[in-house]
């Protein structure tokens, strides 16, 4: 009988590590709500002393989601194991998850801590936590850069300590497949009482073997495998979950691992992490790529008439990529737009789907099919959006090779009040820019604008995607149009919107905090 892996999923925790990743709390929910879909063992949801937003954010979660455990990530010490405590109070299926670096060079240098005082800090970082949650995993930081004999005694103690999971990070991505299958063989062997806690893995991908060394872990008896969606994570990132969980599937013949992943769930969740950080999916990356299951070659396109098979290991279908099917444009239903919704995995409140169709109506209008990546872009724009501080109600630019880029803007600001100003820029989007600034009073820097098409074709949609960023922290946001100049409008003022909303929301929390700290 085929055994389980559970899957750690870390895209809201390491993936968000990523430059440039940092998501909202709404992003992040919505995020969460999808990894439960796709059936996750774990989420760790974040690092909850790392700010008050992500305390927050990982309360939040850990109050909705009840068909997964959600983790929160600790150093070896008690104020961030009681940030963890704090923030998975309400959790369904609490997991705290405590690392400590175990190589050589992580011990001298970065914690200036001999390996004795390591296992010390270890043992006792874990039964603190284990005081207030039975589920407790260890990571070894940089366990592939460690002693192995010295990693077991580590993972021997902490388990004596209580710890339910033990984990194998290659932190840096230095291992090799088989020289990683083989210290994971030899943790099992060699570790005391690890027939008492699951072995887990972590890789990273700085040599493009994190998926390779997480399934050769997977072989060597690994049963918990840590992953995020697109392989989004520190520098070149994490094994992404989407390779990890096809291979064992495609390759269930060789591996016998099964997992409890919805696959059809896959490329949905892709779409959507994508969405929300802003990084695209490279087009030839496996499994979710938009060149993935597409065949240019004329051998190939034969075969594939005659037999799929010939040049397809895995369907579209089974990691969730719609069949073609009925066109959607101005004369389509409600009924044939909800049941599309529905095929691309988006359940929506009644309010959001008119607000939706709605939009779908305007944009068949313009457009003579809408794609199922205009409407992805439709129901991101909707279900993600935080509370509008600012609202585009109308603009006007004007430039050209002869003249000086002018721009004037009105807003509508939440209380219901217009603003408008006229400013002067470096081209039409800086002028743009520039008078929506002198509207809201804010003055962010602009870290990143792209522009690209949703989808082919002269009446394609133009879609904005711009990071703003100021005292250190970032924000995203998208905006859709015919128009490019009006999406980049757009794009920024979501973003602006989405500063707003976390600047206020950190400020409730501090005044809460505030206020509590006065009663003690
Ligand atoms: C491999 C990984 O992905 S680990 C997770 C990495 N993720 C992050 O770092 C994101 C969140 N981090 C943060 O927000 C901040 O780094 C904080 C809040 C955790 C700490 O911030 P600061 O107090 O300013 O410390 P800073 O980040 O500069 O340095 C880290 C400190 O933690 C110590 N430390 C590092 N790892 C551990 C650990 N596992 N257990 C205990 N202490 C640790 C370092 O030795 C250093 O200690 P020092 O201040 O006594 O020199
Ligand atoms: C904290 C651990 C699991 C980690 O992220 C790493 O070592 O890469």
């Amino acid at each position: 009988m085929a055994r389980i892996a559970q899957i750690f999923d870390t895209t809201l925790r390491d993936g968000e590590q990523a430059p440039g990743c940092s998501m909202n709390l709404q992003e992040k929910l919505e995020v969460a709500r999808r990894l439960e879909k796709l059936g996750v063992d774990v989420m760790e949801a974040g690092f909850p002393a790392a700010s008050p937003g992500d305390l927050e954010a990982v309360k939040t979660i850990a109050g909705i989601i009840k068909d997964c455990s959600v983790a929160g990530l600790c150093r070896s010490l008690e104020k961030d194991i009681d940030a963890g405590r704090e923030a998975l109070m309400n959790a369904a299926s609490p997991r705290i998850h405590i690392f400590l670096a175990t190589s050589p060079i992580h011990m001298e240098y970065k914690l200036k801590m001999t390996p004795e005082q390591v296992i010390e800090r270890a043992v006792s970082a874990v039964a603190y936590a284990k005081k207030f949650c039975g589920d407790v995993e260890f990571s070894a930081e940089d366990a592939s850069r460690s002693d192995p004999d010295f990693l077991c005694k580590v993972f021997g103690a902490v388990i004596n300590a209580g710890a339910t999971v033990v984990n194998v990070p290659d932190t840096v991505g230095y291992a090799m497949p088989d020289e990683f299958a083989k210290l994971i063989g030899y943790v099992k062997e060699n570790t005391p009482n690890m027939d008492r806690a699951r072995l887990s893995v972590h890789c990273h991908n700085d040599l493009g073997l994190g998926v390779a060394n997480t399934l050769a872990a997977a072989a060597a008896g690994a049963d918990q495998l840590e992953c995020t969606v697109n392989g989004i994570g520190e520098r070149a990132g994490n094994a992404s979950l989407e390779e990890i969980v096809m291979g064992l599937k495609v390759r269930k013949d060789f591996y016998g691992i099964d997992t409890r992943i919805d696959t059809a769930q896959i490329y949905s969740t892709s779409r959507l992490v994508s969405q929300v950080t802003g990084v695209k999916v490279q087009p030839n990356k496996a499994v979710v790529g938009e060149n993935a299951f597409a065949h240019e070659a004329g051998i190939h396109q034969h075969g594939v008439m005659a037999n799929r098979a010939t040049y397809e290991i895995m369907t579209p279908e089974s990691v969730g990529i719609p069949k073609n099917r009925m066109v959607l444009g101005k004369h389509s239903g409600r009924h044939a737009f909800e049941d599309r919704l529905k095929d691309m995995g988006y359940t929506v409140e009644k309010e959001t789907l008119d607000a939706v169709f709605m939009e779908f109506k305007v944009l068949a209008d313009k457009k003579k099919v809408v794609s199922d990546r205009d409407i992805e872009a439709l129901v991101m724009g909707a279900a993600s959006s935080v509370p509008e501080t600012y609202k585009l109600d109308r603009w006007v630019v004007n430039s050209g090779s002869a003249l000086t880029a002018t721009s004037t803007i009105r807003l509508q600001h939440k209380d219901g009040s217009f603003h408008e100003k006229v400013a002067v820029g470096d081209g039409p989007i800086d002028a743009a820019f520039k008078a929506i600034d002198q509207i809201t009073g804010k003055d962010p820097d602009l870290e990143s604008y792209e522009l690209g098409a949703i989808t082919g074709g002269e009446d394609a949609q133009g879609e904005t995607t711009v990071k703003i960023s100021w005292d250190g922290r970032f924000w995203n946001g998208r905006g859709i149009s015919t128009d490019v100049v009006e999406s980049s409008i757009k794009a920024y003022i979501a973003a602006i919107n989405a500063m707003e909303w976390e600047l206020s929301a950190t400020d409730v929390a501090k005044g809460k905090r505030e206020e509590a700290m006065k009663g003690v």
